[in-house]
């Protein structure tokens, strides 16, 4: 049947594909050979790529930082790594560049009308309504939870050691993930799901390997047939959720899952005697209740906040923590430099009469936190943002291109609904703005400045959490809780590679996630090897 629906949306909207692609005025902007004359373009060899970004650093170096690739059925895509370019879509023109359709459509199948997929105008009422939540004052009030459940995550680790030997080759990832779910469990909504427990709520069993399922290397026909979507009356992405396939069942399951997990959490909240509760549902909640009735979020939208939470509050820092460690493993002398700035800020906080750090001490650790951040540099777990022109428009580039006739350029025309893709990835890996060295692991250049000068995204200048008025909410949020990790598990144990033999991979699952070459089909994973610190 869906092979059908595909063959019925091809003969429509190819023809209307075409029609646009010739109004587009970027033939004469460089970029890679199309593959073929493949409906598919460069879509499926980008979304089929061994290593994220490699094809995209690979066209950087051929082309400059903005380059041009064919989507499906021969439509223009402009993508850009160009820091002023990025300001300029993310920063500059506000609201004018919206959220294209098929990521848009993809988040509601998992979110429902959350402030992810939310229209301009939508989109300024959820973040009004939610950024009392995420205020510096509130989220230090989750430290102590963050060190509690990272200890006993750290606990975890060590019986696994007495079970086994003085050293162990384990997979970081699951319990990582757990503990990250404990976490905004408790943070966030109150709640103890109790995953480092090995409790199963049907909401970890429905998350587990949620994206790998319904969109990691997805076939042609669903490439085309989201394609279709760009073309679309809004009304048919009602029926999305009942295709059959399991890439969609899976987000729909999903979707049904924490909706009943989040009208639980509404239920206990609302019949709460303690209305003042700090977590982060109780503040978004009583932050509802003060916003004018035509402001306010729906009953809907609050349960899709909580969907969405769910799932951007956790496996992005478990996932974002496995990179770090693995960084900090292949980093003995780094490892140790942790762990001795740490030793010091522990000594200084004992001297003052504290017990444990408090949250101003995780600034003074330079090194750990310069660690941190060239970690999420070289590992952005969203690697690129698909944004659509909302009228014809000039895009200033500060790296000037050479045009196919041999014209040096400075800024691009582009037409109303021109796709305009962010690469975070390869941004992350400018040369020009972090130096000859930006390909390799180097956490000193945040240490000397030389990486934070632009100030293009919301965090050291990287487009990770992404730039703007729809950057990340929770970025605080991550970098607190990875501090408090970090701290915890290095001063811990002790972290190395394991034997050769094991190549890791950043898969495109629509974020990106840790696998091992040759055992994709164990799923999520990144083994490590982990001792006690003598
Ligand atoms: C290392 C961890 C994280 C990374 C790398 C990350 C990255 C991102 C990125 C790139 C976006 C923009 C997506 C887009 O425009 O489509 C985003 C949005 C968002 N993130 Fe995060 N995130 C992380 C952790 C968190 C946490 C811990 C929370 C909440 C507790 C969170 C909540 C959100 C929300 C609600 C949005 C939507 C914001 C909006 O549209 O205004 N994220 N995140």
């Amino acid at each position: 049947m869906i092979y059908g629906v595909v063959i019925l949306f091809l003969v429509i909207f190819v023809p209307l594909a075409w029609r646009r692609s010739r109004r587009q005025s970027l033939k004469d902007i460089q970029g890679p050979p199309c593959p073929s004359l493949s409906l598919l373009g460069h879509e499926k060899i980008i979304l089929a790529a061994e290593q994220v970004g490699d094809l995209e650093f690979q066209w950087v170096r051929e082309y400059g930082p903005t380059w041009r690739t064919k989507q499906c059925y021969g439509v223009d895509a402009l993508w850009t790594a160009d820091p002023r370019t990025l300001q300029y879509v993310f920063h500059t023109s506000s609201y004018g560049f919206s959220k294209a359709v098929i990521p848009t459509e993809t988040i509601k199948l998992f979110a429902g009308q959350s402030i992810l997929s939310a229209s301009a105008h939508d989109h300024q009422r959820h973040r009004k309504v939610m950024n009392p939540a995420f205020t510096v004052a509130q989220l230090r009030t989750f430290l102590p939870v963050f060190r509690r459940l990272a200890s006993k995550l750290s606990q975890k680790w060590k019986d696994h050691l007495q079970v086994d030997s003085s050293s162990h080759i384990l997979n970081v990832h699951p319990t990582l993930a757990h503990m990250t779910l404990d976490i905004l469990g408790e943070v966030a909504f109150d709640h103890q799901f109790g995953a480092l427990d090995g409790k199963e709520h049907e909401l970890t069993k429905s998350f587990h390997n949620l994206f790998t399922d319904s969109m990691l290397h997805p076939p042609s026909w669903d490439i085309l047939f989201k394609a279709t979507w760009n073309y679309i009356p809004s009304f048919c992405f009602y029926f999305l959720k009942y295709l059959p396939t399991k890439e969609y069942k899976r987000f729909s399951d999903y979707l049904r899952t924490a909706f009943r997990t989040a009208k639980g959490l509404v239920n206990e909240k609302t019949s709460d005697s303690n209305e003042g509760g700090k977590d982060i549902l109780s503040i978004l909640i009583q932050s509802n209740l003060k916003e004018d009735g035509r402001y306010r979020l729906s009953e809907e939208e609050i349960f899709s906040q909580i969907a969405l939470l769910l799932v951007a509050g956790h496996d992005t820092t478990a996932c974002t923590m496995a990179w770090l460690l693995y960084e900090v493993s292949r980093h003995p002398e780094d490892q140790q430099r942790i762990r001795d700035e740490i030793r010091v800020a522990r000594a200084r906080a004992k001297a003052r009469g504290d017990d444990d750090l408090i949250p101003s001490d995780y600034d003074t650790l330079a090194f750990t936190n310069a660690v941190i951040k060239e970690s999420l540099r070289l590992h952005p777990i969203v690697p690129y943002l698909v944004r659509k022109a909302d009228r014809e428009d000039v895009l200033p580039l500060s790296i000037p291109i050479t045009t196919k006739s041999g014209e040096v350029i400075k800024e691009i025309p582009i037409a109303k609904g021109q796709h305009v893709i962010a690469s975070i990835c390869a941004y992350n890996r400018l040369k020009s703005v972090w130096g000859e060295d930006a390909d390799t692991w180097n956490p000193m250049r945040f240490l000397d400045g030389s990486g934070e000068r632009m100030n293009v995204g919301v965090f050291a200048n990287l487009m990770t959490f992404s730039a703007g008025n729809r950057a990340c909410i929770g970025w605080r949020f991550a970098i607190l809780e990875m501090q408090a990790v970090l701290t915890e598990l290095v001063e811990t144990f002790s972290f190395e590679l394991p034997p050769a033999g094991m190549e890791y991979l950043r898969v495109n699952a629509g974020v990106m996630l840790p696998m091992i070459k040759d055992k994709m089909e164990e799923g999520v994973q990144m083994r490590l090897k982990i001792s006690l610190v003598a």
